[in-house]
């Protein structure tokens, strides 16, 4: 993945210092853009390790329309914790506009059904896309995310935002905004989220995965990130591993975990770093 690490070379070279929500503190540009084709194998970083059963676990979570954080302890992820009240919830985020976005009778659209039935009978569409900023239920700044979530909202506004699909010649291509993207630590988990989304949907709608496209808003590395950043640029990239799916489940929302095989991924280690809330 060198795009990544062009992103990170370019935030240090180009980042203007700005202070944030979080009280950490940020370098930061405005609006880049990167590309990645899936034929040339799964885009998990190898300039450090990650967890990927975080990444399809939090999927696969999203997609079940779940927002408390229980199920995702059971599995062994804990990326959620620190925005969750003590009962686990975290409001209506991604799972709930994704799979119920409420509808002013009181009913809720299931956009990840819109776009699965689209991709199967109308894949020339150019309107193939769910987002996740629902403009009434977006928290106060003001207020922490455990108060925005007893108050009825999300936790955190989403910030893997818009995702559009793209059928032609067979193959399915993604492209995802971030509006805000934490380069260090949740880029490389949106990056291979999006990867893995979109491979999934190839296989329920018979194409072939193509190419994945991110667009990040304010493209930041926190401050106390940079020593992480700058040993992860000094580090040689490797051939990136492949996904297999073991099993053709019958629809988007049965996937496990123990549907994916990632081969040959051979990572440097792990750079810990904390996570700004
Ligand atoms: N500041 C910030 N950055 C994010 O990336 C982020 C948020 N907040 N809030 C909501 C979600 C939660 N996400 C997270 C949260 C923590 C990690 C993290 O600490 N990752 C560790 C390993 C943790 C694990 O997988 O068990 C890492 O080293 O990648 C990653 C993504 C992505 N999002
Ligand atoms: O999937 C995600 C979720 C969150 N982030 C990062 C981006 C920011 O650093 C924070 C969110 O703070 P805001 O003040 O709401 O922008 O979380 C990410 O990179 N990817």
């Amino acid at each position: 993945m060198r795009q990544y690490l062009d992103l990170l070379q370019d935030i240090l070279d180009h980042g203007q210092r700005k202070e944030d929500r979080t009280g950490t503190g940020t370098y930061s540009v405005f609006a880049r853009q990167f590309r990645h084709d899936l034929a040339d194998g799964f885009p998990l970083l190898t300039t450090k390790k990650l967890h990927f059963k975080s990444i399809a676990n939090e999927l696969i979570w999203f997609l079940s329309g779940d927002t408390n954080t229980a199920w995702l302890k059971e599995n062994g992820v804990s990326i959620w914790d620190e925005w969750a009240t003590e009962s686990g919830d975290l409001g209506p985020i991604y799972g709930a506009q994704w799979t119920a976005w409420p509808t002013r009778d009181g009913g809720s659209i299931n956009q990840i059904d819109y776009v699965v039935n689209c991709l199967r009978t109308n894949p020339d569409s150019r309107r193939i896309l769910f987002h996740g900023w629902n403009v009434e239920y977006l928290p106060d700044e003001s207020m922490s995310p455990q108060d925005n979530v007893r108050a009825g909202r999300m936790a955190l506004p989403p910030c893997h935002l818009l995702y559009q699909f793209y059928v032609a010649a067979g193959r399915l291509s993604a492209q995802l905004l971030i509006r805000s993207s934490d380069s260090f630590l949740g880029l490389p988990y949106n990056t291979a989220s999006l990867a893995l989304l979109t491979t999934m949907l190839a296989q329920q709608c018979d194409l072939e995965p193509g190419e994945i496209i991110i667009t990040t808003g304010d493209s930041h590395i926190y401050s106390n990130h940079l020593e992480q950043v700058r040993t992860q640029l000094q580090r040689a990239p490797r051939a990136l591993p492949k996904l297999e799916l073991l099993r053709h489940p019958d629809s988007i929302y049965d996937y496990r975990f123990e549907d994916f095989a990632i081969h040959g991924y051979q990572p440097h280690p792990h750079i810990a770093a904390p996570v700004a809330v």
